[in-house]
Parts: C-alpha cells; structure tokens; sequence
C-alpha cells in the first residue's frame, strides 16, 4: 500500500505544507464525521486526529494498513493504545505544542481564583463596589503541588518560578527529576504541604474518578483546586462536598468530567457547580491558542515525516 494520510480534523496549514514538502500524500477532510471515516479508512497508512472521535479496536480493525495514528494534540485518551500496540501501529502526539498555553492558563486560572477576579467582576456587573469581600490571597510563600511531571507540569512549574513559590511535584512514574522550578516528592509530601493543587496527568483506566472523597480527604490544608488535564479524572460531587466543608477554598477547571452542551448542562452536579463563587470553569481551551493552534500543527507534521522517512 503506498503512503496516504487521512486528516480528519481542523489543523493549521502548516501541516499539510510539510507534509506536501515531504512528498506525502493525504486527504484533508476536518468535517469528515466517524461513520464516514471508517468508510475510508482501509485506504490509508496513516491518520491524523484531534479529539473529535475515539479511535477504538473496532475502528483500527477497519484499517489493516495502518501504521501510524498522529494527535495533532497532548491527549491521547481517545486512542485505544493497548489495541494500537497489539496491531503495532506507532502513536505519535505533540504535547510540545501546547504545554506552554496549559501553564499559561492554569497560572492565570489560579491567579483568578486567589484575587476572586471572576465573583467581583459579576459583582460589578450588578453595581456592587464590594472591596472588602473581594481581598485577595498571595502566591508568594505558598506551595504548590504538581500532580504529573511531563510537559504539563514542568511548563507549570517554570510559569510559577516568577511568584516566590515553593513548587513541588508527584509523579508516579518517573523519579529523580527535581529540577530548578520543582522539587520531587512523595504524594505523603503532597498531602502535608499543598496550599495548591494542580493536576497535569493522562486519563487512563488508573486514573479514572481517581480524585474522590477519599483522596481529598488526606489533605492537612485547606486547597486550590486546579484541573487542567481531563475531567474524568475527578469526581465534581466529591469537590462540591469539600468546598461545601471548606477542605477546597475555590476550584478552577478548563475541563470536566462531561463537556458541550446539551449533555454538560444535564449533568446533576452542573447547577450546582455554576452557582458557586468560589468556582471558576473554561470551556477546554487551556492547550488551545493562537500560538498552539499553528505550533500542534507544525510538531506533529515534523513528528508524521520523520516517521515515514
Ligand atoms: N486542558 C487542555 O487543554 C489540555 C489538557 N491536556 C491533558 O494533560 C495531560 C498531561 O499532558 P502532558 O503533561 O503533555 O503529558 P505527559 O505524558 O508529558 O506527562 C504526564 C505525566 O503524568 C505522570 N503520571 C501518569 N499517571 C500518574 C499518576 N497516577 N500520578 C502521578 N503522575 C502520573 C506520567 O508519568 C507523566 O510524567 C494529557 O494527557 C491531557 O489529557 C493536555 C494538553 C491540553
Ligand atoms: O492536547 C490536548 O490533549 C487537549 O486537550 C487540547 O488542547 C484540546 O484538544 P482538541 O479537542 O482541540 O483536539
């Protein structure tokens, strides 16, 4: 079979020059839905997608010639991975392309929440002045807990050097990595320290609904929640309950356990997530600027030719 890549999701030009410089072909097809693509897929040696849909067995099974599945993204939870190991198909992604915009975006989130810039905002929206309730907390002299150390975490770190924080970081597969913007730890470590807790870990079948009652139980300190990785991850009940006692002070998530609408706003837990002050959600755009948008694009092309050269 000779090379062709199917594109089955919006990326920046970019890719498709480098691919045309490199002499390969492909199919760029962003509006393409599932049902259509595996329709096609048996053409194709290779695809690149973002998180439009799970790329499951039963899809990779419709494709005997494909070798390679490209994620012009970090994320690689649609991606059946243990099934793409078994076919030997290679799984290329490109957190270097948006590692900066998470850090970026967790910081400002964080900042956000500790200065109460989303409460007083709506505030003066209704024509309340109101300085007293809306005085802030510092950073400086804080800890803040890390959650992953991959590229997430450490872009994490270096945002934060500038703030005079103490930044730790857990990471449960990878040791000796203290660096100058983070100090490794044990998650004993984590739990004694953290003023502020930050996660930048995979969704996977280990860490699904892995932050519950009982893992937010064991902190000695009241917490600033940060979720910036994936919304399975965590169980908002479980939050809601902690910010209810206190345990969590304010929360920020760009993602949640169930995302878009109409789905998201039937969720039993949605109402009452939005009511709160202390609360802050974006719509999953931490890893989604300008900047990323051209620079996913451009490491995953270099990523897809160095693989078929
Ligand atoms: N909100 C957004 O727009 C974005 C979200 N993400 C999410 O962030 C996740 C992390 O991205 P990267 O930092 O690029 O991944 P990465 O693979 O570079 O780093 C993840 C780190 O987490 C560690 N880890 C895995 N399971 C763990 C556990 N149970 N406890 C502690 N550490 C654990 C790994 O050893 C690894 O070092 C992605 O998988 C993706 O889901 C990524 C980009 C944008
Ligand atoms: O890279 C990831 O992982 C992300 O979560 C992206 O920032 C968002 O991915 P898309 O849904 O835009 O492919």
């Amino acid at each position: 079979m000779s090379t062709k890549v199917l594109i089955v999701d919006d990326v920046h030009e970019v890719l498709l020059e480098k691919l045309q410089d490199a002499g390969i072909a492909y199919d760029y097809q962003p509006d393409i839905t599932r049902a259509e693509a595996e329709k096609q897929i048996s053409e194709y040696s290779g695809i690149v997608i973002r998180s439009k849909f799970q790329v499951d067995s039963a899809f990779m099974d419709l494709a005997p010639g494909l070798s390679f599945i490209a994620r012009s993204g970090a994320g690689m939870d649609n991606i059946d991975e243990a099934y793409a190991a078994s076919r030997n198909i290679t799984l290329i992604n490109a957190p270097e392309g948006n590692r900066d915009a998470v850090g970026e975006h967790m910081t400002g989130m964080l900042l956000s929440l500790m200065n109460h810039l989303n409460r007083s905002h709506q505030q003066i929206k209704n024509r309340q002045w109101l300085r007293e309730e809306n005085r802030g907390y510092e950073l400086k002299g804080r800890t803040v807990a890390l959650i992953g150390y991959g590229n997430n975490g450490q872009a994490m770190a270096k945002k934060l050097s500038g703030f005079d924080v103490n930044v730790i970081a857990y990471d449960k597969y990878k040791t000796g990595f203290s660096d100058e913007y983070a100090r490794e730890v044990s998650m004993e470590e984590v739990v004694k320290y953290a003023d502020v807790l930050s996660f930048h870990i995979p969704l996977t079948r280990e860490t699904k609904g892995m932050v519950d009652e009982e893992y937010l139980f064991h902190f000695r300190k009241p917490i600033f929640f940060l979720m910036g990785a994936r919304g399975g991850i965590v169980d908002i009940p479980a939050v809601l309950r902690n910010l209810d006692s206190g345990r969590i002070i304010a929360a920020a998530f760009d993602v949640l356990p169930v995302e878009k609408f109409p789905s998201l706003g039937e969720q039993p837990w949605f109402a009452d997530l939005m009511s709160r002050e202390n609360v802050l959600v974006s719509p999953h755009v931490a890893g989604w600027t300008f900047e990323s948008y051209y620079k996913l694009s451009a490491v995953v092309a270099e990523k897809v030719v160095t693989f078929l050269k």
